[in-house]
C-alpha cells in the first residue's frame, strides 16, 4: 500500500524538495494533503499535479482565492484554511506520513498534533522541537509516533549513530555538528554592521529558504541545531560540539567511546535527507547527485576558537547557555530569534543588532519549565512581545 503523505509547507524550499522526491515514486507515495500560507499560485500547480484530498491555506484569504482557483480547474479537492485545520489534517486518521516543513514555531502546534496521533513525523522544522523540547518529545512518545530528523546534521547523525537508542549513552562520546560558517566566515566582524538581506541569504553551499539562511549567516541555525540534537538523541548538551566545515560535505559526524568517528557525506542537497526520511529503513533514488572524489577539492575544519569566529558568530553560545536555564529558555530564544530576523529582512534594524535582541529578550524574560502547548504558546507570546520592545527601541 502507498504512504499517503501530508506536506505542511509545500510552497517552501523543504516543501517542494519534498513532492519532487515523491515524484520520483508514484509506486511508493500518494499526496494526502499539502499546506501552505502565501503562494497560492504554487499551490494551485502542486494541486494540479499531485491532486491530494485536502489543500490548506494557513489564513482564509488565501483560502477563499485558491478555492475559487480550485473551482476555475475542475479540481476535486477540498480547500481549507486556518491554523486548526492544519492540526486537523496533520492528525487526519487516513494520513500516515507528516513532513513538517512549515517555518518557524508557527509548525509546532501542526507537529505536537501529528506526534500525539501517532504518525510517521519527518521533521525538517526545527525551531518546533526548540520551542516545544521535552513537551513535544512526550507527545511522540505517547502518541506512538516514529520522529525521523529531516535537518542535513540529524539526519547524518541519525544515519551515524547504532540502530538502538538505548547503547547511545554508553557508546556514544559526542556529537560534532558541522557548520558552513555561512556566507560571512571569512568577513571582518566590523562590517557585519552594514550586510543586506540578500547578502545574508546568499548561502554559499545551500538553496534554502530566506528565514533559515539569514539564521546561517549569524550561526543562529547551528545554535538551534544544537538544542534540536539535545532533544532529538537525548544528549546531555556539554556532549555536542559544532566545528566549522566550509565546504559541507561531511553533514555532521558521532563520536565514539574509543575515539572511532563516524560521518555521512554528501553532495549540500536535501533531497538526501528527504528521500531518507521518506523511505526509512530503506533507500530510495533521491534524484541528488553522489559525491565525486576525483573531483574533490579538498575537504577543511576550522575551530569556532580561531580565525575571530567568536566575535563573529557571538549567537552560538547563546544554545549552551539556553540550555543550562529552565528549559523555557529556548522557547524565548527562538521567538526572540524570529522577531529579530523578521526586522532584519524587513530592513528595520540591522545584522548586527539580531544577536543583541537575542541576549536582551533571553535577560528581560523569566521563564519556567513549560508543560503544555498552552504554556508553550503563552511563553513565545511573551517572548515575542518583549523582542519586539528592543527592536522598536533600536529602530527609533
Ligand atoms: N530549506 C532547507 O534546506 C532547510 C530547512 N530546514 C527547516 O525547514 C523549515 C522550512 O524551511 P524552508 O523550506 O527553508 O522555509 P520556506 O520559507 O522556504 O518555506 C516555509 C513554508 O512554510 C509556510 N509557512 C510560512 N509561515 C507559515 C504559517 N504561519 N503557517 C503555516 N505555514 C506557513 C510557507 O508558505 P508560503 O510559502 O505559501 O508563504 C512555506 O510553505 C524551517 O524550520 C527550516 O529551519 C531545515 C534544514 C534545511
Ligand atoms: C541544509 C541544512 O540542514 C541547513 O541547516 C544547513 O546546514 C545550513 O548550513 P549552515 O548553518 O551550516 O551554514
Ligand atoms: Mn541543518
Amino acid at each position: 500500500m502507498k504512504q499517503r503523505v501530508t506536506v505542511l509547507g509545500s510552497t517552501g524550499s523543504i516543501g517542494t524538495n519534498t513532492l519532487d522526491v515523491m515524484a520520483r515514486h508514484p509506486d511508493r507515495f500518494e499526496v494526502f494533503a499539502l499546506t501552505a500560507a502565501t503562494r497560492v499560485d504554487l499551490m494551485l500547480q502542486q494541486c494540479v499535479q499531485f491532486k491530494p484530498r485536502f489543500a490548506v491555506m494557513a489564513s482564509a484569504p488565501h483560502g477563499r482565492e485558491l478555492a475559487q482557483k480550485i473551482k476555475a480547474n475542475g479540481l476535486a479537492i477540498e480547500v481549507l484554511s486556518g491554523p486548526d485545520a492544519i492540526k486537523l489534517i496533520a492528525s487526519h486518521e487516513l494520513t500516515d506520513t507528516v513532513m513538517a516543513a512549515i517555518v518557524g514555531a508557527a509548525g509546532l502546534a501542526s507537529c505536537l498534533a501529528a506526534a500525539r496521533a501517532g504518525k510517521r513525523l519527518l521533521l525538517a522544522n526545527k525551531e518546533a522541537l526548540v520551542v516545544g523540547g521535552d513537551v513535544f518529545m512526550r507527545a511522540v512518545r505517547e502518541g506512538g509516533a516514529t520522529l525521523l530528523p529531516i535537518d542535513s546534521e540529524h539526519s547524518a547523525i541519525f544515519q551515524s549513530l547504532p540502530e538502538d537508542p538505548a547503547s547511545w549513552p554508553q557508546r556514544v562520546e559526542k556529537i560534532i555538528l558541522t557548520s558552513s560558517g555561512g556566507p560571512f566566515r571569512t568577513r571582518e566582524p566590523a562590517t557585519l554592521a552594514g550586510v543586506t538581506p540578500d547578502e545574508a541569504c546568499a548561502h554559499p553551499n545551500w538553496v534554502m529558504g530566506r528565514k533559515i539562511s539569514v539564521d546561517s549567516a549569524t550561526m543562529m541555525n547551528k545554535a538551534l541545531e544544537v538544542i534540536e540534537a539535545r532533544y532529538l538523541f537525548d544528549m546531555p548538551a556539554q556532549q555536542i560540539e559544532v566545528v566549522i566545515h566550509p565546504q559541507s560535505v561531511i553533514h555532521s559526524m558521532v563520536q565514539y567511546r574509543d575515539a572511532s568517528i563516524v560521518a555521512q557525506l554528501g553532495t549540500p542537497d536535501m533531497r538526501v535527507p528527504i528521500a531518507y526520511g521518506l523511505a526509512w529503513p530503506e533507500r530510495i533514488a533521491s534524484g541528488a547527485q553522489a559525491l565525486d572524489f576525483r573531483t574533490l577539492s579538498g575537504m577543511t575544519f576550522e575551530s569556532f576558537e580561531t580565525q575571530g569566529h567568536r566575535d563573529r558568530f557571538p549567537g552560538l553560545q547563546l544554545a549552551w547557555e539556553a540550555l543550562r536555564a529552565p528549559a523555557g529558555a529556548c522557547a524565548t530564544l527562538n521567538a526572540a530569534n524570529e522577531v529579530a530576523v523578521a526586522a532584519f529582512l524587513d530592513k528595520r534594524i540591522r545584522f548586527d543588532q539580531i544577536h543583541h535582541i537575542n541576549l536582551e529578550t533571553l535577560q528581560a524574560v523569566t521563564t519556567s519549565v513549560p508543560q503544555t502547548l498552552d504554556d508553550l504558546l503563552a511563553l513565545d507570546a511573551r517572548a515575542r512581545a518583549a523582542a519586539q520592545r528592543v527592536v522598536a527601541r533600536m529602530e527609533t
